[in-house]
């Protein structure tokens, strides 16, 4: 049998930062035509190989080959004139341009001296036929749905010749509809000929979606096998290297006094629109109540007007009894209120300051952390120290500078501090994006443990399995309105995708009875 050429070949990829090692040998093969998923815990070097591949880092040593042919990839220009396209998990579109200005944004037709909209539309329709990407060239990115932004992204680099497509995260917004629409895409794109690099870290995605899996731990490629067959168990043990559980055990606890009760709010986004409408829920002691919902339906500020990010237009937030409404941030976390923010970047962390540094955010006027006005450095590093053992941050050392710590790891470093301080009230927002499973699992049990300790927890959560799993009720939002609120063991992903979408309980649960009777 003659071994086929693979698409792109990375030999020997060693990525060294000072002296520690993100890519420690690591090789990979992709095939054309073939779904290839990287599997690896937060830290593993995932993204770093991935940076490498689209020019923006240098190897410290190995060599990539596409096509048989050793490249340079000294910038993501080459990289895309080597047909690598980048399907980014936060998209990078303009909301006021139609889908055919953002295509062409960077590779435009021009007639003379005017943008030739027209041929670039009739190309991008022609390329969303062939591969079932289906989008309205001429609608507004404001006027469409998140998984239909996706597939413009899709388009972006299809457009531009890609052959080499690479994903980070790809359905961590979507519904579990457009989750199937998707993995059905992956899978036109595959018989059209397109390679695909998945990085993700849902197990049951990997197993829906890709043919071979690399999984990669601690800077090592592991091993390289076909996906049919495995578990997801299977796949997260090896990648962990120990038992994973996917369920978190919950006894059954008192339910105690209200703790957060929102009473009828009205919070704005950043364009002086209601983005959250006549909104009252009330979260009690020893209960997780999860909030669901499609990105974008007023969850982001519904939090930051809890929180004291963003003003309540009207209506009354009370934390226990009293009224917080529009007190700053300082005053509400000071009444017991711990904050896992879904933008770690913006609010839950500085990247310029060091890991000991974020880890004291909260703190750091009070003591042990300072004493008469000055900061302790030692206290501080001893209580780094103490977090990231607990909560296994994995970085270079306290000293690095967050921001150059792996998603997943600045994340656990986020959770660590807002869990470690004795709050009543934690809310917390896509508390495990990003998080691999075995992490995932950790912070489950912790949220938990907090419910036991007699705690109210508020979680939002695009990740359904997440809600279903950690929430006692689950109020479930549509346009900045709760649509309706469910108790967690009577409902299911199903019945919760139907109801995000701004369905009635009653016409969801009868649709669904529909097409079980069909
Ligand atoms: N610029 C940098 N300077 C120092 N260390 C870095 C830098 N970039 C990455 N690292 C380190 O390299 C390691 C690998 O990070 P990488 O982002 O590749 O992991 P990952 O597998 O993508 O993780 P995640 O699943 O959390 O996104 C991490 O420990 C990270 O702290």
């Amino acid at each position: 049998m003659t071994e086929l050429t693979p698409v792109i070949e990375m030999r020997h990829i060693i990525k060294k930062f000072g002296n520690f090692a993100a890519n420690d040998d690591i090789n990979l093969q992709v095939q054309q035509g073939e779904i290839h998923a990287l599997l690896g815990e937060n830290g593993a070097g995932k993204s770093t190989l991935m940076n490498i591949l689209t020019g923006l880092l240098q190897p410290t040593s190995g060599e990539i080959l596409i096509n048989g042919k050793q490249v340079t990839v000294d910038s993501p220009s080459k990289s895309d004139a080597l047909g690598i396209g980048m399907v980014h998990q936060h998209f990078m579109l303009i909301d006021a341009f139609t889908v055919t200005e953002n295509i062409m944004l960077g590779s435009e037709i021009t007639k003379g001296l005017t943008l030739d909209t027209k041929t670039a539309a009739q190309k991008i329709k022609q390329l969303s036929e062939q591969y079932g990407l289906q989008v309205d060239p001429y609608a507004k990115i404001s006027d469409i749905s998140v998984g239909q932004q996706q597939r413009v992204e899709i388009l972006k680099t299809l457009y531009r010749g890609a052959d080499i497509l690479i994903f980070d995260e790809p359905t961590a917004v979507l519904t579990p509809q457009e989750i199937d629409e998707l993995i059905a895409i992956f899978h036109n794109l595959a018989k059209e000929g397109k390679s695909i690099i998945l990085i993700t870290h849902k197990l049951d995605e990997i197993r829906a979606a890709a043919d071979t899996v690399t999984v990669i731990r601690a800077g090592k490629s592991i091993e390289t096998f076909p996906v049919a067959g495995v578990s997801s168990q299977e796949l997260a043990d090896l990648m962990v290297g120990r038992e994973v559980h996917f369920k978190t055990l919950k006894d059954t606890v008192e339910v105690g006094e209200t703790i957060l009760k929102i009473d009828k709010i009205e919070v704005q986004n950043a364009r002086g629109i209601a983005a959250v409408k006549d909104f009252s829920l009330d979260v009690k002691a020893g209960e997780i109540v999860g909030i669901a919902g499609i990105d974008g339906n007023g969850q982001t500020e519904l939090i930051q007007g809890i929180t004291g990010l963003a003003k309540v237009q009207s209506g009354t937030v009370w934390l226990q009894g009293k009224d917080m409404t529009n007190k700053t941030p300082r005053q509400i976390t000071e009444t017991g209120v711990g904050h896992i923010p879904e933008d770690r970047l913006r609010f839950g962390m500085e990247v310029e300051m060091t890991l000991s540094e974020n880890l004291a955010l909260q703190t750091y006027y009070k003591s042990p952390l300072s004493k008469a006005g000055v900061l302790q450095p030692v206290a501080m590093d001893e209580l780094a120290n103490k977090l990231v053992k607990e909560f296994d941050v994995r970085s270079a050392g306290i000293q690095v500078t967050a921001g150059s710590m792996s998603g997943g790891n600045q994340q656990k470093a986020v959770i660590a501090r807002e869990l470690n301080r004795d709050n009543d009230l934690i809310i917390a927002a896509q508390p495990t994006r990003g998080l691999d499973v075995g992490a995932v699992e950790y912070i489950h049990q912790r949220l938990i443990a907090q419910r036991h300790a007699g705690k109210a927890v508020l979680v939002v959560s695009f990740e359904l399995d997440e809600i279903l799993n950690l929430s006692d009720r689950i109020a479930v939002i549509n346009a900045g309105q709760i649509v309706g609120i469910v108790n967690a063991k009577d409902t299911n992903k199903q019945e919760l995708g139907l109801l995000m979408t701004g369905m009635s309980l009653t016409d969801a649960r009868a649709a669904l009875k529909e097409t079980v009777n069909a």
